[in-house]
């Protein structure tokens, strides 16, 4: 659906628009969402030409399942305390919008200067929450996808493009 070279020219472009937001800060977290966002996180520090601290919180509604369960568990907090810091979250894909929804709402409650978001990929057509993140790499339709630290039942992640999943006898992505 996406190859990896469009991904790596869209984060350029995405890297100029943040850096515009937070040039002059003194350090940046840059809050990765596990498991899915490991390689667009990885990705995205590399070329952002900023100060910045990594972090993690892992955060999981899906489970194995295809389907949200609706319910946000956080299975792993932030090493640091982010009041009075700037703070960008980045997320695979925005879906049904809880899980964002959910983790902002938590860290803004920690009381950050500026929270911002940024997702990879956007399936609009499936929210049940209004949220938007503040930067988006590619809209797109209501397919199952996988590849570029998305996962199917634990696999996939290590494509390098993004595929969408073709549901025939065994899980393939093209
Ligand atoms: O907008 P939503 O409907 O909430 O869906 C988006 C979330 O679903 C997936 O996470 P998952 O729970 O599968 O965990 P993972 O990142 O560890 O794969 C994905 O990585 C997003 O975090
Ligand atoms: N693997 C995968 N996980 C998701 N979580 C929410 N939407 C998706 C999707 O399209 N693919």
């Amino acid at each position: 659906m996406i190859s990896a070279k469009s991904i790596a020219a869209r984060i350029e472009t995405l890297c100029r628009e943040i850096q515009a937001e937070f040039g002059g800060t003194e350090k940046l977290v840059v809050v990765g969402l596990l498991r899915g966002s490991f390689i667009f996180i990885a990705d995205l520090v590399r070329e952002l030409d900023l100060p910045v601290e990594v972090d993690f919180l892992e955060a999981s509604s899906y489970g194995n399942s295809m389907k949200s369960s609706r319910e946000v568990r956080i299975l792993k907090d932030l090493r640091s305390g982010i009041e009075g810091r700037d703070v960008l979250v980045v997320e695979d894909i925005v879906d049904t919008g809880h899980t964002l929804h959910h983790v902002t709402a938590l860290l803004r409650s920690r009381n950050p200067v500026r929270l911002k978001s940024i997702a990879l990929l956007d399936k609009p057509t499936r929210r049940e929450v209004d949220f938007r993140a503040d930067w988006i790499g590619f809209e797109i339709p209501d397919e199952f996808v996988v590849g570029y630290g998305i996962d199917y039942a634990q696999r996939n992640r290590n494509l390098p493009y993004i595929g969408k999943v073709r549901f025939v006898d065994d899980v393939t992505a093209t």
